[in-house]
This record gives C-alpha cells, structure tokens and sequence, in this order.
C-alpha cells in the first residue's frame, strides 16, 4: 500500500491535458498536480482567472497558480507520475530539452493516441529507446473518451494499460470520479496501437460522411475497421485480447462516430473537398489521424498486414488521390 502523497505532471496544454487536471483534481486521493504547457500567456491566464483560455474553457482548473508553468524541468522534479498529454507530432520537440536523469524512475503515463513521426515508434517504445525508462513504469491511458464530455461530467470508462497492472490500479485510483470508470489492463501495445488506428478509421469515416455516404455504409466501414485493428495489433503482439472491450472497439466507435472527433471532423472536410492544409487551418485542434496513417504506412511494410482502409486514408492524404475514387474503389472490397 502507497502512503506518501501522490505528485503528478501533466505535460501538455491542449483539451485532454486540460480534461485530465480537471479528472485528477475531482478526484478524491491527496495529490500534488503540477502542470506544463509550452503557451506562456496561456499559464498567464490560468494563473489569473483558473480557466483554460483556448481548450476547455468553461472547466474551472483547481491546481495552484504556483504549479503551472512553462518551464518543463521544473515541473518534472516536483513528480513521481508524468502524465504525458502533447500530441505525437509534437513530443519529441516538447521533450527535447529533457535528459534521461530527468525522467529517472518516474512512472510515465501516456494519454498521446499518436506515433513519433521520423521515429515510427507508439509512445511507449520512443519512451523506453529514447529515454530508457522500463516498460514496468510504462502506463498508457485510453478508451472512449472525449475531453469535451469530461468538461460536461458525463459518465465515461477509460481504460489504463501497464505490464504493472498494480502500478495502472494505482494510478486509475488516481483518476476515477463520480463520471469516470477505470479498467485495468496489461496490454500496453494493443492499447496503443488500437488508439493510434482508430483515429484513421475515424478520417475514413468523415470522408464517407462528406462524400454523402449513409449511415448503412458506414455501419459496414466500421465492422471492416475493426477487422483491420485485430489483424494489425494480432500481427504486431499477439496475446489472448477480446477486440471488443472499450479500448479497442468503443474507442473506435466513441471517434469513428462522434460530433466530438477531431479525425472525423477533419476527414469530413477532406470528404467536402478540403485541402489538408486548409482542413487543417480551419481546426483549432490536431487531428491525430493525418500523422499516424504515414508512420502506420511505412510500419506496416514489415509486417505486411491486409489494410484496405488505412491504404485508402494514406493515398487521400499523402498521394493526393481523390476521396471519391479512394473510397468507390474501397466500397469494392469491403465486406
Ligand atoms: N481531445 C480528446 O478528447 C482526446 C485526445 N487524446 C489525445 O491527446 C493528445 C493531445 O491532444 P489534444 O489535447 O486533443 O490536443 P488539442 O488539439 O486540444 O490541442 C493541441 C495541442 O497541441 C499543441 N500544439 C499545436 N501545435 C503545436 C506545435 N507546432 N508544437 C507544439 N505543440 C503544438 C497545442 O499547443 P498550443 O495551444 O500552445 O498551440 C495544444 O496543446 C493527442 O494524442 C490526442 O489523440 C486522447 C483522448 C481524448
Ligand atoms: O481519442 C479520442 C476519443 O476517445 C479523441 O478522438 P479525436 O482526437 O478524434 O477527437
């Protein structure tokens, strides 16, 4: 049994970090929550008025005004959990005044749902080769959930994933409120790699919508897409998984279908008829997705794994082929 106070930093100024102070202040553990983000006027306004002022704004953040900062190192020091909340894209230059002594036998939680671009590795493993910290202190945090009904307190499950499955019970002790569930799991790469894929198949599902597909088809690209997750994740590490827990298919539904989803949202635009560029100008938030289907394109070449829908998303977004004939020629194949 932990007696000592629990410290935390959580890194990362966007709608999940700003969900997960507000869930790890709800909840009841004594705790110490510091706060990084790289936005000085953002802390300004923090410190000031306790409101998010781009992310979130309507949740009040109960984390002293001593405790947000933008100098990462010294957040750091103060923790022994890191709650790491910057999209993948952008870790490795938000990481990179940071050595492996500082991170030293801290417990690193991962909230990214991305893969580190040029590197081509999920969070866990770029956290282990870069900055050797042992998968035992290796925690990922997923499962359906969207920062913006954390905001509105509605009832969500998420799921925390470690080889530790003490250390993720620790942690989810840490998290659960009256509106958030915890389920424990060991299954680090199968969370990962679930919730990398299913922010594609949620672009696949927004560029259906904007193309006008229905309801009925879409029913069909999702039952195709989870095929897809249990090939991929099988391929990549094969234990005894049941596809259908909330990590893997709810997660890709809660995206695949939301109002809430920033995949979809983007596919949708892509679907419309948008650039990538100018879909992404228009989003005041990253959409995960874009990123992930390059890295996911160049992995799956050792692997070899039947991906019909990640094809389709990767030759929309990186070949510049058009969203109509993509996905006339996908609907081919889909079953
Ligand atoms: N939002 C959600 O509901 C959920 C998100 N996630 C995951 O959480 C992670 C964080 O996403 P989320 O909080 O949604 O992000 P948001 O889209 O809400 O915010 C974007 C964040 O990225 C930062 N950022 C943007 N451009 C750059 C850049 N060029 N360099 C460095 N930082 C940059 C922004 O900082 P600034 O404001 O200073 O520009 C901001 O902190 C992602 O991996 C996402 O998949 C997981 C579960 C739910
Ligand atoms: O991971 C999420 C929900 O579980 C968030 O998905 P989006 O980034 O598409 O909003």
């Amino acid at each position: 049994m932990h007696t000592t106070k629990n410290t935390i930093a959580v890194i990362g100024g966007g709608s999940w970090a700003t969900a997960n102070v507000k869930m790890l202040a709800d909840n009841s553990t004594p705790k110490d929550i510091y706060w990084w983000m790289r936005n000085g006027e953002a802390v300004e306004h923090l410190t000031k008025f306790r409101h998010n002022p781009r992310y979130l704004s309507s949740v009040e953040i109960n984390v002293p005004a001593q405790h947000i900062s933008t100098d990462l190192k010294a957040m750091l020091a103060q923790a022994e959990f890191v709650l790491l909340n910057v999209p993948a894209a952008f870790l490795k230059d938000a990481l990179s005044g940071i050595t492996p002594q500082d991170l030293e036998g801290k417990k690193i939680v991962s909230a990214i749902k991305g893969i580190v671009p040029d590197e081509n590795l999920i969070i866990g493993e770029f956290l282990n080769q870069r900055y050797g910290i042992p998968f035992n202190n290796l925690l990922v945090l997923s499962g359906p959930c969207h920062a913006e009904e954390v905001a509105l307190e509605k009832l969500s499950y998420l799921t925390i994933a470690s080889p530790d499955t003490e250390l993720a019970a620790r942690f989810a002790g840490m998290i659960d409120t009256r509106y958030i569930k915890t389920i424990v799991s060991d299954d680090i790469y199968g969370t990962e790699y679930s919730a990398v894929l299913k922010n594609i198949y949620a672009i696949a599902s927004g560029i259906c919508h904007g193309l006008g597909y229905g309801d009925n088809f879409q029913a069909v690209l999702i039952s195709n897409a989870i095929r897809e997750i249990e090939r991929f994740v099988e391929a990549i590490h094969h234990i005894d998984r049941d596809i259908k827990e909330s990590a893997y298919l709810g997660d890709l539904m809660v995206t695949a279908y939301s109002q809430f989803s920033r995949n979809r949202t983007f596919g949708n635009m892509i679907g419309k008829g948008y650039t990538v560029t100018s879909a992404q100008l228009e989003m005041n938030m990253v959409a995960e997705g874009y990123y992930a289907v390059n890295c996911l394109h160049q992995i799956n070449k050792q692997h070899n794994v039947y991906m019909p829908i990640c094809n389709a998303v990767y030759n929309i977004l990186y070949q510049k082929r058009s969203p109509y004939n993509e996905m006339k020629h996908l609907a081919e194949n889909l079953s």
